[in-house]
């Protein structure tokens, strides 16, 4: 399928002063319209495009050349790159022209190429054509996009592992299987018991069950996806001057947070980006947790509280360097007792029972501490949430928080484990979420038809829905406004 539009053009990179300027310029003929505004730097003899096109034998190929303008005059000295289509990012005739980055030179191309019949790309247009000519699929587009704002290291995975492909071959897969349903289906329609058997819908069952799995599979990536893009949240709460600030500024490697020895200090929610070993968090610091009449103080409290519902993962910090050795059991376990009480956890939280100001703690503290996680779960084993407790305390400083970030990091794995391998396909955007979620609830549809023996037409009719289900997420049917939503969040350019 081959479309023919208007050529078009964009600045491809931010606008503004910089080293250079790429404009980037797609359509049928432009080799043959931009030719007589390309010359040869020394001699100023046109150079023609269009041969220049063939004698590169569809290949991309690069020259350093003059624009000039209608007049005559030189607009730039440029790198000009021609991708002969088919084989361009549009599937068009494309050219790609890099200026030196002053915006009135650009200005200056631009108007060019107005005056010769081009005009400016809406954002996303390239990647359009590049999906309405089979270059990509709308998966891989929306992959693009997302290659472009992402602003995680793991949201930039992600939309790499679309690009490539993956979720869009995951999809087909599906698609063949639901398609070898619908074929035992068609073929009852439309023949005789005596030539295809006996209709027996049940015997689809479990053929229905395996794709219903799949897709369910699949459209839990969604959830996993979006803590690889926005990182996992972890919360560090406890009580007021148990060190939560001190840990977040040396967790951060600066001085984020207000530090003093007065209990309740920190009011706000502080929250930051934090990369560990390359995974993506996100790290909140909030105010101590007590019982207070200061009107400020208590707002913050509550907003601390309210963090913590919303966290992936909690470090309940605690300090008990000024307890007495028979009292530390005690209070660790009735300050997380307490914790539990205030915070109304989900089961698929954890919480970090981490102990600080491990510089200021005695041999015999220490001994405590040691003697707590050699029978951590037998000593944990009342606690409500205990399945959402780290096996074993950690011990943190101003100077040492190695092993939390180890714990973290595997906290990461636990939250993100089905979508941050490689050949993970993965549910990058809500639309191609509820498309699989529409695949899913007809063929659990389809299910209860099975059941009754209801004529084939009608079963058939519903696991074609499902298919289109999946056929819209890599884009196989083309609905104008859909494309329009989906390109109208792109760079202009892209
Ligand atoms: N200068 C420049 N840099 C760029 C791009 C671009 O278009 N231009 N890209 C764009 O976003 C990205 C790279 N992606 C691209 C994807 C496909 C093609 C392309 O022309 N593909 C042809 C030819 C392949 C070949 O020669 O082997 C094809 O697929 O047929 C180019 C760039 C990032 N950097
Ligand atoms: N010696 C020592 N002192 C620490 C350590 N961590 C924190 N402190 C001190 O403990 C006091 C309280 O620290 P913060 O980090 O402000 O405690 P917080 O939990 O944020 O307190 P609030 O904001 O009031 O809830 C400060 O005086 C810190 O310098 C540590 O590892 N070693
Ligand atoms: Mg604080």
């Amino acid at each position: 399928m081959n479309f023919h539009f208007q050529s078009i053009f964009a600045l491809a990179t931010p606008i503004g002063r910089s080293a250079l300027h790429l404009h980037r310029i797609s359509g049928e003929n432009i080799f043959e319209i931009l030719s007589p505004y390309v010359v040869l730097p020394n001699t100023r003899k046109q150079l023609n495009l269009t041969q220049l096109a063939e004698k590169s034998q569809g290949k991309a190929h690069t020259r350093y050349v003059l624009i000039i303008d209608k007049d005559n005059n030189e607009i730039d000295d440029v790198v000009l790159t021609l991708f002969p289509a088919p084989k361009s990012y549009t599937g068009e005739n494309i050219v790609e022209i890099s200026v030196h980055g002053n915006p009135l030179i650009s200005a200056k191309l631009q108007s060019l190429l107005r005056s010769i019949g081009m005009r400016d790309a809406e954002p996303g247009e390239f990647t359009q054509r590049a999906v309405l000519n089979g270059k990509i699929d709308l998966a891989q587009a929306e992959g693009i996009n997302q290659l472009i704002h992402a602003e995680t290291l793991g949201g930039i995975e992600l939309a790499r592992n679309t690009v490539e492909g993956v979720l869009s071959r995951e999809t087909e897969e599906i698609r063949g299987q639901i398609i070898n349903i619908l074929a035992y289906l068609e073929a009852h329609i439309d023949f005789a018991p005596d030539e295809v058997g006996e209709y027996e819908p049940a015997s689809l069952l479990p053929q229905i069950q395996v794709v219903l799995e799949r897709l369910e599979k699949l459209h839990s990536t969604f959830s996993s996806g979006l803590k690889m893009r926005e990182g996992v949240r972890v919360v560090l709460s406890g009580k007021p001057n148990a060190g939560k600030s001190s840990l977040y500024n040396s967790l951060l490697r600066y001085d984020r947070a207000i530090v003093t020895n007065i209990p309740g200090t920190t009011r706000d929610v502080l929250e930051d980006r934090l990369v560990i070993q390359n995974k993506d968090f996100v790290l909140l610091d909030t105010a101590g947790i007590r019982k207070t009449s200061d009107e400020v103080e208590k707002i913050g409290v509550e907003r601390s509280l309210k963090s913590a519902l919303g966290a992936d993962v909690i470090c309940l910090v605690i300090d008990i360097h000024e307890l007495d050795c028979t009292q530390i059991q005690t209070h660790i376990l009735s300050e997380v007792g307490h914790f539990c009480d205030e915070v109304r956890l989900t089961e698929d939280q954890k919480i970090i029972l981490v102990i600080s100001k491990q510089d200021l703690l005695s041999d015999a503290q220490l001994k405590m501490i040691q003697k707590f996680n050699d029978n951590f779960s037998i000593i944990v084993k009342d606690l409500s949430f205990k399945k959402c407790i780290y096996e074993h305390l950690i011990l943190i400083s101003l100077a040492e928080n190695q092993e939390l970030c180890k714990v973290l990091v595997e906290y990461h794995q636990v939250f993100t484990g089905a979508v941050n391998k490689k050949e993970n396909p993965t549910l990058i955007s809500v639309r191609q979420k509820d498309k699989v979620f529409n695949a899913i609830s007809t063929l659990e549809e389809c299910g209860k038809l099975i059941s009754v023996r209801d004529y084939p037409e009608k079963i058939a009719s519903l696991i074609n829905h499902s298919r289109h289900s999946l056929e819209e997420i890599v884009g196989e049917i083309h609905l104008d406004n859909v494309l329009e939503k989906i390109f109208s969040t792109f760079c202009i350019g892209k």
